[in-house]
């Protein structure tokens, strides 16, 4: 490992440095001693100062005004894009990293949202990038990189947006212009996937086998990666015929065994559930379940949850949308549309048969991401009677797909505009009743009423649980500001915050021989209101600050860091952890 970490480089980013340090872009100049042997990395082709002209996204919208650079300089460095490729570096440590914490932490998200002088929309268009935190006998090795997927590629060569990302649809060409048949191109080349992107800035993933793969919606952003080095190997190559159905779950659930994802299906509304064997790249169909909402699309599945015998499938009554999807220009909701009147369910598929063992009507909701779920046994006869599925929800508010534009999240003044979320617990009975509940799990003012970006200890994934770590906020703000625990069970919340915090999602790593479900730490990125960054380490339990390494230059946002990944703990097992090598060591059962 120290081979690769002696390449350390510096870099100079305008939101950190102040003129009274460095004041040229991308400088080659020295920071400070220990950083002064240090080799440069940097690719200016790409990355130009600019004037930032934000786009009206919808006619329910105000026309933003247009921002010059000087107001990108005031703006978070949490909505700013990256200075360069990559970098790669030692950070300095205050406080002591636990002995027994060693291996990489991986981090995607988007991090540069331009090209050349086109500015992006929506914090979700950016192109992917990797942050790793290197753990090493208590000293921290980072680094990040963007990932080198096809369109950014072809972005960086055509000086252009290239395929369809989130928000952003490509302008046709100038010979596409005038020709009357270039409406069914852009059809096909929709339906066949080939104009939608390969930006892979969702997720990242280890799977069973030591592989690891960042993803987003599309399959064919299904790209590998080395954790190491961070470069780009190449795509995921499914070996079977389900890619012909271009979109899937951001977030597979991995045990060291295999890997569940959900794959909707655009045409006859509905999923596939299917699931891939550890060190396979065929995916095997389990079941497929039928949309029972009347509406054209399937309900938007970003995420799903896993108990330990049945996969949990949501139809949200945010919905995939053909023809938004076909829009050139965004609407209010992208690619989706709202139908809360066609009724919001929850399935619940077997893993073991597919058979649909529950399928039933909840209340309205929106939610990004499932927290976890388990089985209950009310009578106490080891029959599962009724599963428990927690998420972070928006209450049936689509309104924060809008608030997470760029000029909405870069033009903060201190407002209180942040909509509501809380923890929605949802209890699906498993007795053939037609109705599901959706209730609050824990007063959400005890939050800050928001709540997403969500991890638990990965050992207890499809098991009963008791705390959630997530991201949190202390009002007034625009975006959730703080990281929380949440005790579930005692309905106790912990919050630590920083002035002028953004910080990423927590990520909960359980300590060698734990015997308690919070006893380990919880690693997050945090994006300063100065411009700079630091990785910061909480104690799992008392949610206090053990350890932090501020990066020379400020870091963006990120979404989602390496998923849960270990077998479910059985009484006799040793378990491996292996987020990552994150922990690496041997962990014993937990005990409830
Ligand atoms: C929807 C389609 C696509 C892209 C989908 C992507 C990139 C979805 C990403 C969703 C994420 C990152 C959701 C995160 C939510 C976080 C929240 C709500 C945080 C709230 C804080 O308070 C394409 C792949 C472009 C193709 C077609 C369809
Ligand atoms: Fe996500």
């Amino acid at each position: 490992m120290a081979s690769l970490i002696t390449a350390k480089a510096i870099m100079s980013h305008h939101h950190v440095l102040s003129s009274t340090r460095i004041t040229t872009l991308c400088s080659d100049k020295a920071i400070d001693n220990q950083q002064r042997k240090t080799k440069l990395q940097i690719s200016h082709r790409f990355f130009s100062r600019r004037t930032i002209s934000a786009a009206v996204i919808n006619s329910a919208s105000p026309v933003p005004k247009k921002e010059t650079v000087e107001d990108e300089r005031r703006c978070h460095v949490a909505w700013t894009s990256v200075q360069q490729e990559k970098w790669e570096g030692e950070l300095t440590v205050q406080g002591k990293i636990p002995t027994w914490l060693n291996g990489t932490y991986l981090r995607n998200g988007p991090g540069l949202w331009n090209i050349g002088d086109h500015d992006f929309r929506h914090l979700f268009d950016g192109y992917s990038t990797l942050v790793k935190l290197e753990f090493d006998d208590g000293r921290i090795f980072s680094g990040h990189r963007l990932l080198e997927s096809n369109a950014y590629k072809a972005a960086k060569k055509h000086k252009k947006l290239c395929y369809r990302e989130f928000s952003e649809t490509p302008k046709p060409s100038r010979s596409n212009f005038k020709n009357p048949f270039s409406g069914v191109g852009e059809i096909v080349k929709l339906f066949s996937g080939e104009s939608l992107t390969d930006n892979a800035n969702t997720g990242v993933i280890r799977l069973g086998d030591g592989r690891v793969m960042c993803l987003t919606e599309t399959q064919k952003g299904s790209i590998l990666v080395d954790h190491d080095t961070l470069d780009t190997i190449g795509k995921f190559k499914y070996d079977d015929g389900l890619c012909d159905h271009m979109i899937h779950s951001a977030h597979p659930i991995v045990t060291e065994t295999e890997m569940w994802t959900l794959i909707p299906d655009l045409v006859k509304p509905g999923y596939r559930v299917v699931r891939m064997e550890a060190g396979s790249n065929k995916r095997e169909v389990v079941g497929r379940v039928k949309c029972r909402s009347g509406s054209w699309g399937p309900g938007w599945v970003h995420s799903f949850a896993v108990t330990e015998n049945y996969v949990l499938i949501p139809e949200m009554p945010l919905r995939y949308s053909v023809r938004n999807l076909l829009r050139a220009e965004p609407t209010p909701l992208y690619k989706f549309e709202w139908c809360p009147n066609d009724g919001a369910f929850v399935h619940v598929m077997s893993k073991l048969t597919g058979e649909i063992v529950a399928s039933v009507e909840v209340p309205a909701y929106v939610t990004f991401h499932f927290i976890n779920a388990y089985e209950e046994d009310e009578n106490g006869d080891g029959k599962a009677t009724v599963i428990i599925a927690d998420c972070c929800e928006h209450n049936a508010d689509t309104r924060i797909l809008d608030m997470l534009r760029l000029h909405t999240l870069r033009s903060s003044h201190g407002d209180d505009v942040l909509p509501d979320a809380r923890i929605g617990r949802f209890r699906i009975p498993l007795d053939g009743s037609k109705y599901g509940k959706l209730e609050t799990a824990v007063e959400a003012e005890k939050h800050g009423r928001a709540m997403d970006m969500c991890s638990i200890n990965p050992l207890y994934l499809g098991l009963k649980y008791r705390y959630v770590y997530a991201c949190g906020a202390k009002r007034p703000c625009n975006f959730p500001n703080a990281l929380t625990k949440v005790d579930i069970v005692e309905k106790e919340v912990k919050i630590w915050h920083e002035h002028g915090i953004i910080p990423s999602e927590p990520f909960f790593v359980p300590r060698p021989g734990a015997t308690h479900e919070d006893d380990g730490v919880v690693i997050s990125i945090v994006s300063e209101e100065n411009g700079g960054s630091y990785a910061i380490l909480l104690d799992g339990s008392s949610f206090e600050e053990i350890a932090r390494a501020k990066f020379p230059y400020g870091l963006p946002y990120g979404l989602h860091d390496v998923e849960p990944q270990l077998s479910p703990p059985s009484e006799s097992d040793t378990i491996t952890c292996t987020c990552l090598g994150a922990a690496s060591g041997s962990l014993f059962p937990p005990i409830n």
